[in-house]
């Protein structure tokens, strides 16, 4: 699809120019709330660096006029040396000291600056990362939202403080440029506004590129997370197998080329035409500093100005147009900035949906788990579930059986609570799901899904996560490992339950597919207090006695828990006492093993199939 230029794109998003200055105080509240000593100190030694230049100047005023005072004076009247030279020299002494001053406050401002940025990137890394935990499954989903959030991480960590250093840059040179201000119009008024005119035109300019440079970056950034994806492909163990396999790193690095060129031609384009303005620009600041020059020298070579007077305006000339023109960097700068905090400030704000449930028991208690009439699609998608109707009672055990893409998993999705429902109601002890509250929710049922984490940490921390209450209770891992007879291989591993998995970290430890599943299973059997248990496809990568010893366990501990499985192996699943067959989010048989046998419907043609396989 061939893209739009990017002068239509940048149009087209929304960007109001004069709303963009509305994070600044955001900035500073942040950086306030990270750390107020240092905002203080920040706030004193920008003050300091702030009028110390003008002072200096006017020190050196007065030194070039004591030595034409003193030049005067010492050979006519034979004076003594010293005394025309002391009073100067304490002057040099004294402009000396204010440098080093400067020198120090500039340094203090330095340190303060670069310790608050990791504090401060800490912070919003943490904000962040918290904002990201409160997000339903359906955001994370969102390919828009998940943009924000990559933005925001990628760029916005460093931005608050960007922000505030060019906050406390531009107070500090418009501190001096009062300060000269306050100097230059005794010379003129003129002078200063010629100043001011000719630094004008540039400040225009870097606000329009900054905000395009903005608007590109936000364009990009579906490529730029593409291009992170590419890398993520090429360059971590868990996909380079089957890249190899493939031989698909050509292939792969060949796109993210032509990704990075695509990018990067836009970029170009912009940076060129950035310099080449900022260049023509910044030449009238040049202009109008030297016609201010020429207009110095030509009074004072008419007498109207001293020498120290045109050493004193030179120099404040020269400064306050540096102090200007870096005021409006700053002030570019902070544009630009805004601009990326709005992005920062546009995910921390996104809505998240309330919990607002309260119950921590249900309205009829030892009613179970019942779904109403539920339906239920993906956003923008298609209805998945359709009129789904199931009661089980405490102790009841369900598998759930259908083609790839029935809607098993889905329907555990809504269990959990992940989703909710677009029509109908899920009800555990006769309260709906959305009144329940989610710790009390969480305690009660225990899932394993087929794609489960496997999380780089130690044995027993990976059993640990499956309830954060006993995350580090070495008996309830073991007891755990040994309900989901995980036990006998975790011994067997070189430090046993603290034995590190995964490639990632040092002496990690690799397992196979089905002592993994091992793991996930013992890390359900975590949640003891759950009273519903689910295992989707649980035992897929295990061999045929690991999966039977599985289920007689699972049976044996779950007598009067309700279980939920999901499977595809109809040796398993016979056993349980309801089974329910789906076909594209319906279902369409339920009973048990010999009544869906009996009834010589779907099910029983599935079984017959499968068991033919083993004949
Ligand atoms: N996160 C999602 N967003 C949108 N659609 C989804 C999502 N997850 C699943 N689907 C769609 O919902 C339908 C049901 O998927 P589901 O995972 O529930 O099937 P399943 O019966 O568990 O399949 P399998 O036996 O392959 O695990 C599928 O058509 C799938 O494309």
């Amino acid at each position: 699809m061939p893209r739009p230029h990017l002068k239509h794109r940048l149009a087209a998003v929304p960007g109001d120019v004069f709303n963009v200055f509305r994070y600044t105080r955001r900035a500073l509240t942040l950086v306030w709330q990270t750390s107020r000593v240092m905002m203080l100190g920040l706030a004193l030694a920008t003050l300091v660096a702030g009028v110390l230049p003008a002072v200096v100047a006017c020190v050196g005023q007065l030194i070039v006029d004591g030595v034409v005072t003193a030049m005067s004076a010492y050979p006519d009247q034979a004076t003594d040396l010293s005394t025309v030279l002391s009073p100067v020299l304490s002057l040099v002494v004294i402009e000396g000291v204010l440098i080093a001053l400067m020198a120090l406050a500039q340094r203090v401002l330095e340190a303060q600056q670069s310790l608050l940025r990791a504090q401060l990137g800490q912070k919003v890394n943490v904000m962040l990362l918290d904002k990201a935990g409160e997000l339903s499954l359906a955001q994370f989903e969102d390919s828009e939202v998940y943009d924000q959030l990559t933005r925001a991480r990628r760029e916005a960590s460093t931005r608050p403080l960007a922000l505030v250093t060019k906050t406390f840059s531009l107070l500090q040179n418009a501190i001096s440029l009062v300060s000269f201000s306050v100097l230059l119009v005794q010379f003129s008024p003129w002078a200063l506004l010629i100043i001011v005119v000719g630094a004008l035109p540039v400040f225009a300019s870097e606000a329009k590129f900054s905000g395009d440079a903005f608007r590109l970056f936000r364009w990009r950034s579906p490529q730029m997370r593409e291009q992170r994806y590419l890398e993520t492909l090429l360059a971590r163990e868990d996909s380079i197998k089957e890249v190899k396999l493939y031989g698909l790193e050509r292939l792969f690095l060949a796109r993210y080329r032509a990704i990075f060129d695509n990018l990067y031609s836009e970029e170009r384009r912009l940076t060129l035409r950035r310099t080449l303005w900022g260049f023509v620009l910044g030449l009238l600041g040049t202009l109008t500093f030297y016609a201010a020059y020429g207009w110095v020298v030509l009074e004072t070579i008419i007498g109207t100005l001293t020498l120290g007077q045109m050493t004193m305006y030179l120099l404040v000339f020269k400064q306050s147009q540096g102090a200007l023109s870096a005021s409006l960097t700053a002030v570019s700068g902070m544009f630009e900035d805004n601009l990326y905090l709005s992005n920062l400030y546009e995910f921390l704000e996104q809505p998240t949906e309330r919990e607002a449930g309260t119950l921590t028991e249900g309205d009829t208690p030892g009613d179970g788990l019942r779904f109403e009439r539920v339906s239920f699609a993906y956003p923008g998608g298609e209805q998945v579930l359709e009129d789904i109707s199931l009661h089980l009672i405490p102790g009841q055990s369900l598998a759930l059986v259908g083609e790839n893409g029935s809607g098993k998993t889905t329907l555990i999705k809504l269990l959990t609570r992940l989703y909710h429902p677009s029509h109908g109601r899920i009800l555990l002890d006769g309260s709906d799901l959305r009144d329940w509250d989610s710790q009390a929710l969480r305690r009660r049922v225990g899932v394993i899904f087929q794609d489960f984490v496997r999380y780089q940490f130690s044995v027993g921390e990976n059993l640990g996560v499956g309830d954060t209450h006993a995350f580090a209770d070495e008996a309830r891992w073991q007891a755990a490992a040994q309900r989901g007879l995980a036990d006998d291989f975790i011994q067997r591993l070189p430090s046993g339950y603290h034995t590190q998995l995964g490639r990632w970290f040092k002496n990690g430890q690799e397992l196979s597919g089905g002592q993994w599943q091992k793991i996930a299973l013992s890390r359900a059997w975590m949640r003891e207090g759950a009273d519903i248990l689910v295992l989707d496809e649980p035992t897929a990568a295990m061999d045929a006695a690991a999966e039977a010893a599985v289920f007689h366990r699972f049976r044996e501990h779950s007598r009067d828990r309700t279980s939920i499985l999901i499977s595809h192996r109809f040796s398993t699943v016979r056993s349980a006492g309801v089974i329910v067959v789906m076909d594209r989010g319906r279902i369409i048989e339920r009973g048990s093993h010999d009544e869906l046998i009996a009834a010589r419907g779907r099910y029983a043609e599935l079984f017959e199939l499968q068991a033919a396989g083993y004949r």
